[in-house]
């Protein structure tokens, strides 16, 4: 079951194609990672399944609804993002007790045990708080809204090591209690990857990965030994990524070889941020080689 849909959705702004003819599904109850590099559209695609921005085409559906404008749709949608802004004369409870309004499933205990956990000064205005201490606001607020789709964006700037693991920890075990639907966009993939579940990769505006994280790391391996073996071996293979060391060479390949092929040869499995890095530089190469910077066509 989707909760979310995307479907051939286009968000342009002037000459950008920020979203380029996008189509992906957030299945109900996952935790979902959208990845990519700066500037390759994931903002903007959230923005748009959270009602903030209209599609210049195509259609987005949330719990089968138009989100945009559609206050029964929004109430069950929690967007937690870095740029977030409050009222001047904010303090930090006030950023808390506007969202316990708006959020139906709000857990005031749970909030309460987070604002000690992260240490939040509540009764500070919101604009005198460390970065850090700011990005502990969204953090709570994404959690204790228990919101069916939940969206953090970049949610953990200035926290430090101990806050973030925090964070990923509640954020484990309250989805295990409370499943929902969420999604995690962040740059610190080796930091999620035991966490999610789906992986949805962007780049300039269009998806070069989506799949369970099991199956995209099924699909690649990393395959070294002397250079000689390994380009034997690669004749055949997506090369996704070469490194060479004086006589050796390590290559990052697609699909499963089977043992006979790599009998000589080192295989071993891929984490999933070397898999969404050189994904992600190889489609650059292959969009670079075509000439072609929408990369109409191109999809692994
Ligand atoms: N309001 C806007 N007006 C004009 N261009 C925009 C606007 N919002 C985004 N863009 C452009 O759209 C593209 C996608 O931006 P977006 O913020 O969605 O990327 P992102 O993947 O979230 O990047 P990052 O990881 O750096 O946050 C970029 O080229 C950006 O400059």
């Amino acid at each position: 079951m989707s909760a979310v849909s995307l479907r051939g959705v286009t968000k342009r702004y002037g000459d950008t194609r920020a979203v380029d003819d996008v189509s992906f599904d957030l299945h109900e109850n996952r935790i979902h990672g959208l990845l990519g590099r700066n500037g390759a559209g994931k903002s903007t695609a959230m923005r748009m399944l959270t009602g903030q921005e209209v599609p210049t085409s195509g259609q987005i559906r949330v719990f089968g609804e138009n989100p945009y404008e559609n206050a029964d749709v929004l109430h069950q949608v929690c967007f937690i993002k870095e740029s977030q802004r409050y009222p001047d004369i904010f303090l930090a409870r006030h950023a808390l007790e506007a969202a316990a309004m708006v959020f139906p499933n709000w857990d005031q205990g749970f909030a309460e045990r987070l604002i000690e956990e992260f240490r939040l000064p509540v009764k500070q205005r919101v604009r005198k708080l460390s970065r850090g201490q700011l990005s502990s606001v969204g953090v709570i607020i994404g959690l204790a809204a228990r919101a069916p789709v939940t969206l953090f964006d970049e949610p953990y700037l200035g926290l430090d090591a101990v806050a973030r693991q925090a964070f990923y920890d509640h954020l484990i075990a309250d989805y295990a209690e409370h499943p929902r639907t969420i999604v995690l966009s962040t740059h610190l993939i080796d930091e999620v990857a035991d966490i999610i579940e789906d992986v949805t990769v962007i780049d300039r505006g269009r998806i070069v990965m989506d799949d369970s994280s099991e199956n995209l790391r099924s699909q690649a391996v990393t395959v070294s030994g002397p250079t000689k073996a390994v380009e034997q071996f690669s004749d055949g293979h997506e090369v996704l990524h070469r490194e060479d060391l004086g006589g050796f060479t390590r290559v990052l390949v697609s699909g499963v070889p089977t043992d006979r092929e790599t009998a000589s040869l080192q295989v071993e499995p891929v984490s999933l941020q070397q898999l969404v890095v050189r994904t992600t530089q190889f489609h650059d190469a292959a969009l670079a080689g075509a000439g072609n910077g929408n990369g109409k066509g191109v999809r692994s």
